[in-house]
């Protein structure tokens, strides 16, 4: 559908992205994510078409178009901010990229594409007298009004508050995949990215630093900075002693070591929801409570452990910890599966 060949764009001395490949399949939905400045808005203006890439090309249903203007590309763009015009009503704003219809058949479509975000009955309105989740379905009705080819979301979902957030997110993946409508969506949120994704492209430095489903983005990062960047992760240093052994602090812990040799520096990972707490007395690995987070249904656990020289997270169903009091000491539990492996910085390995 969508393939980007080679993207490559400076400013001024600053190489923003670096030979970009990228693939859209019918249909799908991927998510940009990656840290601020990494140049996901940059390279989702390139395909809009509002940005020019300096090398590199744009290909739609195997047309070359990109030296083509944004308005002959045929995508529907939803911004951050609603960007909705504040003196013509709901019913309007839908209406204006629809200029090509017949003004009957607009005013039908315009209605029709409001009738699917759920905001019918607020056609009439002024953006001013909608709130923030209703502009923003507006303007996502807006878009998709004139059939669009693709739907491109620059950070569609920041600017509103949770609650409304996690609503639309909901909305906007089953509106998508009613439609079939192949989406490109730019975010920094990785909640976000892996709850309405089918493929997460995680940007690092203006390159690709690693795609995939969520899933295997989560389960198998190809390296630390994507471990880091999607979920949670307790980072510790270790050092390959044996095959399936590494020492972290005072401790061995069991771990697939295959791609590393024996004496290899290590950055070790432990997702939170991997470490079982057990009672103290008799356990291996212990570590004193330092701090209880409520959270509601969840609560955040600080556990300061000394024989892996670590402080670690977990997050436990707040029934669950209500057990746990402040300063008791309780066992732990790592199993191999969960005792992640990754390239250390340069700077440890040399200093080892
Ligand atoms: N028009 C411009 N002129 C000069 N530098 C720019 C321009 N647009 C973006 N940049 C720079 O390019 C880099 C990438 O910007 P971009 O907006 O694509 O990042 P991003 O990943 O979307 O970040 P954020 O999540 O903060 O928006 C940044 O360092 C930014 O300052």
């Amino acid at each position: 559908m969508l393939h980007l060949r080679q993207i490559t764009k400076r400013f001024g001395p600053q190489t923003v992205l670096q030979g970009i490949d990228l693939d859209l399949g019918p249909g799908e939905f991927v998510s940009l994510l990656g840290p601020s400045g990494c140049g996901k808005t940059t390279l989702l203006r390139i395909v809009c078409g509002i940005e020019s890439a300096d090398l590199g090309q744009v290909l739609m249903q195997g047309q070359d178009i990109t030296a083509w203007p944004a308005s002959q590309r045929r995508f529907g763009v939803v911004f951050q901010s609603y960007a909705l015009f504040p003196n013509m009503t709901a019913l309007q704003n839908v209406c204006y990229g629809l200029s090509a219809l017949p003004r009957r058949e607009a005013a039908e479509r315009a209605a029709e594409m409001l009738a699917l975000v759920g905001l019918l009955d607020q056609a009439g309105k002024f953006p001013a007298q909608l709130s923030g989740g209703q502009q923003q379905r507006v303007a996502l009705a807006r878009a998709l009004a004139p059939k669009p080819r693709l739907l491109l979301l620059d950070e569609p979902l920041s600017a509103l508050d949770a609650q409304v957030r996690q609503e639309l997110r909901a909305e906007i993946r089953a509106l998508q995949q009613r439609l079939g409508i192949t989406t490109l969506m730019v975010t920094h949120d990785q909640d976000e990215a892996l709850a309405m994704s089918d493929r997460v492209v995680l940007l690092a430095k203006g390159q690709i630093a690693q795609q995939g489903a969520p899933r295997q983005l989560y389960q198998q990062p190809a390296n630390a900075l994507v471990a880091g960047f999607v979920g949670r992760m307790n980072w510790m240093d270790g050092q390959v002693i044996a095959e399936g052994r590494v020492r972290v602090g005072t401790t061995m812990l069991d771990a697939d070591t295959r791609v590393y040799k024996t004496g290899s520096v290590v950055r070790v990972g432990v997702r939170p929801e991997a470490i079982r707490l057990l009672d103290g007395e008799g356990a291996m690995i212990r570590a004193r409570v330092d701090a209880l987070q409520f959270h509601g249904a969840v609560t955040q656990v600080q556990l300061r452990c000394d024989a892996l020289g670590a402080t670690l997270s977990l997050e436990l169903p707040s029934g669950e910890a209500a057990g746990l009091t402040e300063g008791e000491v309780r066992g732990l539990r790592l199993p191999a599966a969960a005792v992640q492996l990754f390239d250390a910085p340069l700077s440890m390995r040399r200093a080892a």
